[in-house]
């Protein structure tokens, strides 16, 4: 579970946001929503330790973590977080089967993870372990960047545009899985311009004129 307690950015006398406070619980989907330059990225960006918010707190299962120092902060990227971007931040030099292998935990600390090769197929991806990443189409980079988290099964997604560049089905296929990771308990936040993208989710909160999110109603969960 993630908590914000009235965060708020600024850059010089600009305010991206202020007064936010939310919860996140285990299990839910939460969509930032918001007109180009709202600060929906930034707000991310801030949940996963890549930018600081200017005054407020963070608190993951009750810590504070903007007060992390660099190595907790390292710790909570690699036990607790999955990140989900646009461009997919794969090695592109690399097979699919290397970028997923990254991911996942050590054997002793893994207990009923998925493997690469049950992943791959979740994403329709089977048997495609060898090819390099660099080589693929866009959608399919995605698809292995979604497997990716399968292989980590973090308990906090943050993904960032996660549709931006898919068609529908490609679309529909990264919804599905964020959402049945959500059932299994992960909390999710995605930033998202895609109206579909939003009513799959639990909550939305317009980022910039809203401080609170509010429920979603037009919900379509599988
Ligand atoms: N380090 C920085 N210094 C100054 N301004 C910044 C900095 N980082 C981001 N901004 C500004 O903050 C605003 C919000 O950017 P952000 O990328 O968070 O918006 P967004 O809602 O995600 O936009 P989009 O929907 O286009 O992706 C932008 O105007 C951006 O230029």
């Amino acid at each position: 579970m993630i908590e914000i307690e009235n965060l708020t950015k600024t850059f010089g006398s600009r305010t991206l946001w202020s007064g936010l406070s939310f919860t996140v619980p285990h299990g839910e989907m939460l969509a930032l929503t918001g007109p180009s330059g709202s600060g929906k990225s930034t707000l991310l960006n801030c949940l996963g330790l890549l930018d600081q918010p200017s005054t407020g707190a963070i608190r993951h299962e009750g810590r504070d973590i903007t007060g992390f120092g660099p190595r907790a902060a390292r710790h909570y990227r690699r036990d607790v977080l999955g990140y989900l971007f646009q461009n997919y931040a794969l090695i592109d030099n690399a097979t699919v089967a290397a970028n997923l292998a990254v991911a996942m935990k050590p054997r002793r600390a893994r207990k009923a993870t998925p493997s690469i090769t049950d992943a791959l197929e979740r994403v329709g991806l089977a048997g495609r372990e060898k090819e390099q990443v660099h080589r693929l189409s866009g959608g399919e980079q995605q698809r292995v960047a979604l497997a990716r988290l399968i292989v980590k099964q973090p308990a906090l997604v943050l993904a960032d545009e996660p549709t931006g560049a898919l068609d529908h089905d490609n679309t529909t296929m990264v919804v599905d899985v964020l959402r049945s990771m959500s059932k299994d308990g992960c909390a999710v936040v995605i930033a998202t311009h895609n109206d579909a993208v939003r009513d799959r989710c639990d909550t939305v909160l317009t980022v910039g004129t809203t401080t609170q999110p509010e429920p979603v109603r037009e919900r379509q969960h599988s």
